[in-house]
């Protein structure tokens, strides 16, 4: 019988596991670090910030579950090193205890590790990144703590921008900083980020974009941190420039792409026929550039596991590639895109134009309406739309941007996007829809 070794139970570690218990009878050995697994971490500004009650509903599931359905499951063990020629993990579990597992199939899924500011002074007390629960856990208690009054976030990246207005909520003084000169930058283009930039500011977040910092200051806790601007007194930093792919076990043994990641095919195999990899370690295949990428996102750790439990079990199913879909909620205020802005296909040699609307959610005699903004990005030759963004006050608009994931997937044209068969009912939409209606414009 085909035995597995899973290394990482997080969401693409649980996604493979999954895969391979539900559709086999093969033996299947989790190996995890961290005590628990499944945390949420897309919940944390929710829990940091009060808006739910208890971190409790983070964790959607446990190693009860996996040992019910026949699996090995080894928490509180690291992996240290892995024989690829005899296939054999070593591991050693917290007690100080070496153990190890052969195999005869393996999946990499040991995530993304944050990216640290490489400036003098970052070993300093209240300095901290925001990936893990336990992180969670010490910035909710600092946060509980009246001397904690000014908080600096690096990076208004989605963490930072989540992070500032759970700091916010619990009535802190915050200091938003980020190397570029706007929010979300990578994700928006300025047309969005700077009502974004508004809703921030409006809330009384300190925006300090442009500004890289040069050092933190303090004896043994963080007491400032030092740009090239200015100086600021602070009491906790928080860090969230990005993550780069975990790829310690392996990055001497396998293919990997510019940054990193483990090089994996549509049915998430590496170099190493062998050896699978999943989720933030791995790479993606983005259908708008119609190359391989890097985007670290929960939605895709779960569906490269899935592939790859399918795939060792003898499904040789292909991953559909991926869009990098995302949203983002603040203050009330949501942005939801999919695929490449204007500007960041620009970084990937992308030919694009775009077409806008701005229009109501609803008719006019809607008493309840709210105003929505929509860019559709199409590649200038073929008209194959590689992007879409949208911001409201309404949530409704979530939903649209899966439409527009699929219409990147398929390859549809933005023309095709115009006469696009899309329902009427004034409680939800307009007779014409903002859809159709910024298609027909495209240039
Ligand atoms: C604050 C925050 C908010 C986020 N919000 C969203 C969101 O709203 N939507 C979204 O799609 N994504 C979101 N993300 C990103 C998402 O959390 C990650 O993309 C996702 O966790 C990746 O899952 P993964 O299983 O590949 O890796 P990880 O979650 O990084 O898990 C890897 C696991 O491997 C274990 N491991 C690593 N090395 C070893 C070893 N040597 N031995 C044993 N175990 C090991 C680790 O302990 C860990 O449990 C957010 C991330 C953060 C931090
Ligand atoms: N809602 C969602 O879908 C969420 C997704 N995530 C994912 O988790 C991953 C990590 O998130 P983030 O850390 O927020 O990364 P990010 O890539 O979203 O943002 C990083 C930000 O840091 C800035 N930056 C980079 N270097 C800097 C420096 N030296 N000084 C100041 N600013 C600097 C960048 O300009 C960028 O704005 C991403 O892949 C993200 O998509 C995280 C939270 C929520």
């Amino acid at each position: 019988m085909t035995k597995t070794v899973i290394i990482g139970t997080n969401h693409a570690g649980l996604a493979a596991a999954n895969a391979i218990l539900d559709n086999s009878e093969q033996e299947v050995v989790m190996i995890e670090r961290n005590e628990n697994f499944s945390y949420l971490s897309c919940g944390t500004a929710l829990w940091v910030g009060q808006q739910i009650d208890s971190v409790d509903g983070l964790f959607y599931t446990n190693r009860e579950d996996f040992e019910a359905k026949g699996a090995k499951v080894r928490t509180q063990t690291i992996v240290n090193t892995i024989d690829f020629e005899q296939k054999v993990v070593h591991a050693v579990t917290q007690q100080g205890e070496e153990v190890e597992e052969s195999y005869d199939k393996l999946v990499l899924a040991t995530g993304s590790i944050p990216i640290s500011p490489k400036v003098p002074g970052r070993e300093l007390e209240n300095i901290t990144f925001m990936k893990h629960y336990e992180e969670g856990q010490k910035i909710d208690q600092l946060f509980e703590r009246k001397d904690m009054e000014n908080i600096a976030v690096i990076g208004a990246g989605y963490i930072g921008v989540e992070m500032a207005e759970a700091a916010k909520r619990r009535g802190k003084n915050v200091l938003l900083f980020d190397a570029l000169d706007r929010c979300l930058p990578s994700y928006y283009d300025a047309w969005f980020t700077d009502d974004m930039d508004k809703n921030l500011a409006n809330h009384g977040i300190e925006l300090h974009y442009g500004e890289l910092v040069k050092e933190y200051k303090g004896t043994d806790k963080v007491e400032q941190i030092v740009t090239e601007k200015g100086e600021y007194d602070v009491d906790l930093v928080i860090n969230a420039i990005g993550f780069l792919p975990n790829n310690q076990l392996a990055k001497d043994h396998l293919e990997l792409f510019a940054n990193g990641a483990y090089l994996v095919d549509r049915h998430q195999q590496t170099s190493d026929p062998d050896v699978y990899a999943v989720g933030d370690c791995a790479t993606v295949y983005s259908n708008a550039l119609q190359a391989t990428t890097y985007i670290a996102l929960a939605s895709n750790a779960l569906r490269t596991g899935m592939v790859a439990g399918e795939n060792i079990v003898g499904n040789a199913i292909e991953s559909p590639g991926v869009q990098g879909s995302n949203g983002i909620s603040i203050f009330g205020y949501h942005m939801v895109s999919t695929g490449y802005s204007v500007e960041s296909a620009a970084k990937f040699d992308l030919n694009v134009k775009y077409t806008d609307i701005e229009d109501t959610q609803k008719p006019e005699f809607m008493k309840e309406n709210d105003n929505v903004k929509l860019r559709i990005v199409y590649e200038a030759t073929s008209r194959r739309v590689v992007g879409a963004q949208m911001a409201s006050t309404t949530s409704d608009i979530s939903m649209a941007i899966h439409m527009f994931s699929l219409a990147i997937e398929r390859q549809v044209t933005v023309d095709e996007l115009a006469r696009l068969d899309l329902f009427f009912l004034p409680h939800f939409n307009q007779p014409y829809n903002y859809i159709n209606k910024a298609a027909l414009v495209a240039e």
